[in-house]
């Protein structure tokens, strides 16, 4: 049994929860409206965590719940008109569903962690309270097969050793269980990031004895069942990039699922996934609410199409249209789509293309745009054409009907390409064509600096308004301005010269809703001739 210190504030407040005890803790939902801070609630919902200020996952210690961020973030959206930003602290401790490690040091002592601060010191992190508890107890097996087995940690110097990364991701939707045990009970899936081309190096044998030992201490016929399956990714190159390639499935269950805002989605370890699966379902039951039913959805930045199958299914949207640049994400989407009801009336496609090229042609035919952009913000061309869409809109207007785009046999090779890469699928087959721009953009954030750029502009076009802002606490305790090196391949030459920029990295992630801004009707003029008008003082 866990103990907890619940408090409240009272008054104008509703009444938010944070527990004391570490993780496992269950849910911790929180907020709505802005709850106050006071010192109380600081040292109540503080990380606790023996690895922070060597770490560099968290900088945040104290008020947990409430991110400097949040204050800034609420005086942003009141400037803008809206006065009811809300922030939802979501889970404390053990939120972290996804984490990608580095492994460096020796056999006998492998560190498995985060690099601490604008260095490439990797700090072990066993005690981790971000992480789900499911996490660390993988780590910890893992630690003892690499000794056991003599694996090598990845020396970065000198480009050898076998193990360079591990990826862990749990998944928390076993529905064998009761709905509260999930979280808890949480299955890993274990991707090794192996220092060799293929399954057939030299150091194969290694791969094999390690994984197979995961798999006996951990798998479903040990005491403890805590691994959901085990991958193998292969990467060689000199460069900081994680992941290779090449992925092989190894042992365990081949698909993950997990399931948010109402539907069971697929991940493969090689696509984008949330590493806060509960806040990101938090969200989605949020964004679900300014959908209108049976819209036509463009989904952009789509991963694997997460955002838009959900909607599909809880908006009965007449069509979704999912576009992403990574193109493997293409079989969790295909996977998803199999266990969408049968019911489900909704023509549904996912396409492979880069959503800066010729935007407009993904949007066309939306009633709501969504955008979930990597940190760094919307592609420029994109928000150009989102800040044109009033005049875009006019200019349609007034071609004739035969003239339209839609009848004209498409050429442009880029949406070639990306038709050919598509995947069509729900039980209406062909989207009904229209040429409607959408009423609605909605904005998911995970970078805040990025985002506010991205709204001062938008708003600025007098296209949009804002209508809506929420915040969710995605990453607790991890606020801060980041170092980030620009030439990461030059750690690998003798005279090493470090090129670094900043950039900020917060814990919230931002649901904003813009509606298209009505423009004013110009007065007609009265005809009454306008007459000079005196002034005259005030009697004093
Ligand atoms: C923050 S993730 C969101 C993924 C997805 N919406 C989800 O929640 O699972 C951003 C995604 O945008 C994709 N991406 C980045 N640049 C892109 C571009 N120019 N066009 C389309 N997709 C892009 C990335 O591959 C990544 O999957």
């Amino acid at each position: 049994m866990h103990s907890s210190s619940l408090f409240s504030f009272g008054g104008r407040y509703p009444i938010i929860t944070c527990r004391v005890s570490s993780p496992p803790s269950p849910p911790v939902v929180a907020s709505l409206p802005l709850p106050p801070s006071s010192s109380s609630d600081s040292l109540a919902c503080s990380l606790q965590c023996p690895h922070f200020q060597s770490c560099s996952g968290c900088t945040q210690e104290f008020n947990l719940h409430r991110p400097d961020v949040v204050d800034e973030a609420s005086g942003f959206f009141k400037r803008y008109g809206v006065e009811d930003f809300t922030f939802d602290s979501c889970r404390l401790w053990g939120w972290r569903c996804r984490a990608k490690l580095a492994v460096r040091g020796s056999s006998d002592n492998a560190l498995i962690g985060l690099y601490q601060e604008g260095t490439h010191t990797v700090v072990d992190i066993p005690e981790c309270k971000s992480h789900h508890p499911n996490i660390n107890a993988a780590i910890e097996l893992l630690r003892e097969g690499i000794k056991v087995f003599d694996v090598v940690p990845f020396d970065e110097d000198q480009g050898t050793g076998d193990l360079r990364y591990v990826q862990m991701a749990v998944t928390t939707h076993s529905t064998n269980l009761r709905a509260p045990e999930r979280y808890k009970n949480g299955k890993v899936q274990v991707s090794l990031v192996w220092n060799s081309r293929n399954e057939r190096s030299h150091n194969a044998d290694k791969l094999q004895a390690l994984s197979s030992y995961l798999w006996r201490k951990g798998g479903p016929n040990s005491k403890f069942h805590l691994i959901h399956s085990v991958w193998a990714n292969f990467q060689t190159s000199t460069n900081n990039i994680i992941f290779g390639n090449r992925w092989r499935h190894l042992l365990g269950e081949r698909d993950f699922w997990e399931h948010v805002g109402g539907i069971d989605i697929s991940l493969d370890p090689s696509s984008f996934g949330q590493a806060n699966t509960r806040a990101f379902d938090s969200l989605l039951w949020k964004l679900h609410k300014y959908v209108p039913g049976g819209s036509s959805v463009a989904d952009l930045y789509a991963g694997a199409g997460v955002i838009g199958l959900s909607l599909a299914t809880s908006r009965k949207c007449s069509s979704v249209k999912c576009i992403e640049v990574n193109k493997e994400a293409r079989l969790s989407f295909e996977k998803t789509i199999q266990r969408l009801p049968n019911s489900l009336n909704c023509s549904i496609s996912w396409h492979h293309a880069d959503a800066s090229v010729n935007p407009l042609s993904w949007i066309i035919g939306s009633d709501v745009v969504v955008v979930d952009p990597p940190r760094r913000g919307l592609d420029a061309s994109l928000r150009q054409m989102l800040e044109s869409v009033p005049s875009i809109e006019k200019r349609m207007r007034s071609k004739s009907p035969s003239s339209s785009s839609n009848e004209k046999e498409e050429k442009r090779p880029w949406i070639l390409r990306a038709k050919e890469l598509s995947i069509q699928a729900g039980n209406k087959l062909t989207p009904e064509e229209n040429n409607t721009l959408p009423q609605r953009l909605i904005y998911i954030s995970c970078g805040w600096e990025s985002f506010k750029e991205d709204c001062k502009s938008l708003l600025s076009s007098r296209a949009w308004e804002l209508e809506k802002a929420h915040g969710f606490n995605f990453f607790p305790g991890t606020d801060r301005y980041q170092f980030i090196e620009t030439f990461t391949c030059i750690l690998y030459c003798k005279n090493i010269i470090h090129a670094y920029f900043t950039i900020g990295v917060f814990s919230i992630e931002v649901l904003a809703v813009f509606k298209r801004r009505v423009p004013m009707k110009k007065k007609k003029k009265s005809g009454i001739r306008k007459v000079g008008i005196k002034k005259v003082r005030a009697p004093k």
